[in-house]
């Protein structure tokens, strides 16, 4: 489950007998499908989007052992000439996407599959599951960091994530997000994330008092000692003790110190426990708290001036609690018939807030060029040529629900976000990037956007326009498929 490779299956039947039926159709048709989130978590006006790499990488690695083969037979659903494409199974895939880390809106296609419709319409499931998953960890994570006002977040979730891929996965995610380390030691060897931890209660229990319990640990750990205060009682108790240690290690030299405080105010204890580690003269002792925090405990610690160095967050980042689904959706948006030509496809609901964008489609970052700051994003037509520099240009919300859909934008720049990211060859086009290239990219992308979108409790809308062109093809296809 955990390891890359064999994910063909990761799928719903549909997916399957779909293919099956396209195989028999319409072989050589070819789609355009798009992937785009419509309902953000936590009231938030973007995701930081994640999981990207993931999923190319598991598209390059599709493919069916003999057991999938068989499995597959066994249901009598598929013909045997499906049954050997499957078994020749090549790539034929072209895959478009904003590069993982960056804010993306709702509506904007931020990953296209183009290929044999069957092979894209094979992806969906998957590409849903990474992309969904990692996304919704690396928003949360964003937010937890940001609420940290530049003190490290550690991610300890692995005991609470739901099984053992959304913990590996997920500490992928929260280091995109921001987290400077995680707790799982599987994550830690997969994406070379940094490993950090103190010690559990246990350790300290297994002792017949707490001091014993520091000193043997001191004896093993003297390098980098942190201690576990919380046992019995921080103030009385844990702090005195670990100073006591701290003492017996600075005599021998050492000098790198820290505790973990993991229940009760956090703002009360650290304080003082941070006057108790100063006036022994350990100022520069580290203080972590822990115990089901989140963003807005974090925010509140920090605005009551609690003397914490490092948040360790578990639960409520791993799960994303407060939020814990993220609906991203996968879409046609053309087909390509034997004529070569691409006919746009459009989805009309029943609730028009879910009516796609047809078509083959192109996403830019609009920046106010005296500001240096994007204000939109904008959808247009692939085919369409915008401009770099835009002087000025009539544009409609991308949003069929709301009150004010025209709008025109003057002196503006666009810069292109959706990049080849996988060829037909199924050759990976975007570098490889680690996970803190990742991160570091996706800071410098949330640092242009303007604060007031990115405040945690009802931020400022980031509006996503689409193009004239854009909007008249939609508004045709609606037409064309009215029922008189
Ligand atoms: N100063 C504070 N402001 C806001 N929330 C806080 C503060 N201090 C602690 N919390 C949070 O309050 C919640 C409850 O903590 P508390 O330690 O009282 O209960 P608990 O988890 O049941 O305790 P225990 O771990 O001892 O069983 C935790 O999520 C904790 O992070
Ligand atoms: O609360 P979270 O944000 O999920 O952070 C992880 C939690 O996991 C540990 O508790 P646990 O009671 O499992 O073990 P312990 O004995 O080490 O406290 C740790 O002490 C934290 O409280
Ligand atoms: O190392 C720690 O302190 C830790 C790790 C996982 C969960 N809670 C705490």
């Amino acid at each position: 489950m955990i390891e890359q490779g064999n994910m063909a299956l990761l799928t719903d039947l549909y997916e399957y007998t779909m293919a099956n039926g396209f195989y028999q159709d319409m072989k050589e048709q070819r789609g355009s499908f798009d992937m785009f989130f419509r309902k953000l978590p936590d009231n938030g006006r973007f995701v930081v989007l994640a999981g990207v790499e993931t999923a190319l990488k598991e598209m390059q690695n599709f493919h069916f052992e003999q057991e999938d083969l068989d499995y597959l037979k066994g249901l009598g659903l598929f013909s045997q000439e499906f049954l050997n494409y499957l078994r020749d199974f090549k790539f034929k895939c072209k895959v478009y996407s904003v590069p993982e880390g960056t804010p993306v809106f709702p509506r904007e296609p931020v990953v296209t599959v183009e290929g044999p419709l069957l092979q894209a319409q094979l992806f969906e499931t998957l590409l849903l599951n990474v992309i969904n998953h990692q996304t919704l960890i690396a928003t949360k994570a964003r937010r937890i960091v940001a609420a940290s006002k530049g003190r490290a977040v550690m991610e300890f979730g692995a005991r609470r994530a739901q099984g053992p891929a959304s913990a590996v996965y997920g500490a992928r995610a929260a280091v995109i997000g921001g987290c400077t380390s995680t707790s799982n030691l599987l994550a830690g060897q997969k994406f070379g994330i940094p490993v950090a931890g103190t010690m559990a209660h246990s350790w300290i229990e297994a002792f017949d008092n707490e001091l014993a319990a520091f000193e043997a640990w001191a004896k093993i750990y003297p390098q980098n000692c942190s201690l576990l205060v919380d046992t019995y009682d921080v103030l009385e108790s844990g702090v005195p003790h670990a100073i006591k240690v701290f003492d017996q290690l600075a005599t021998k030299g050492y000098q790198k110190f820290g505790i973990r405080i993991d229940s009760g105010d956090i703002t009360q204890l650290s304080t003082q426990a941070r006057k108790m580690l100063d006036n022994a003269g350990y100022p520069k002792a580290t203080i972590t708290a822990s115990n089901a925090l989140d963003e807005h405990i974090i925010q509140s610690l920090v605005s009551e001036g609690a003397a914490i160095d490092n948040f360790g967050v578990g639960e409520n980042l791993i799960t994303s609690a407060s939020s814990p689904v993220l609906s991203g959706v996968y879409k046609l948006g053309a087909v390509q018939k034997d004529d070569g030509i691409w006919y746009p496809k459009v989805k009309v609901s029943a609730s028009l807030g879910k009516l796609t964008l047809p078509g083959r489609k192109q996403i830019y970052r609009l920046y106010d060029p005296r500001t240096g700051s994007p204000f939109a994003d904008l959808v247009s037509l692939r085919d369409e040529k915008i401009a770099e520099n835009i002087t000025e240009m009539k544009v409609l919300s991308a949003d069929p629900e709301a009150t004010k859909r025209y709008r025109t934008l003057r002196n503006i720049q666009a810069v292109e976000l959706q990049k080849e990211a996988l060829n037909e060859q199924g050759q990976l086009l975007t570098g490889d990037p680690s996970v803190f290239e990742i991160q570091k990219y996706s800071k410098k992308k949330l640092a242009e956007l303007p604060a007031s979108k990115k405040r945690l409790l009802y931020p400022d809308e980031y509006p996503v326009f689409i193009t004239k062109d854009l909007y008249e093809q939609q508004q045709e296809l609606i037409e064309d498929n009215r029922i008189e």
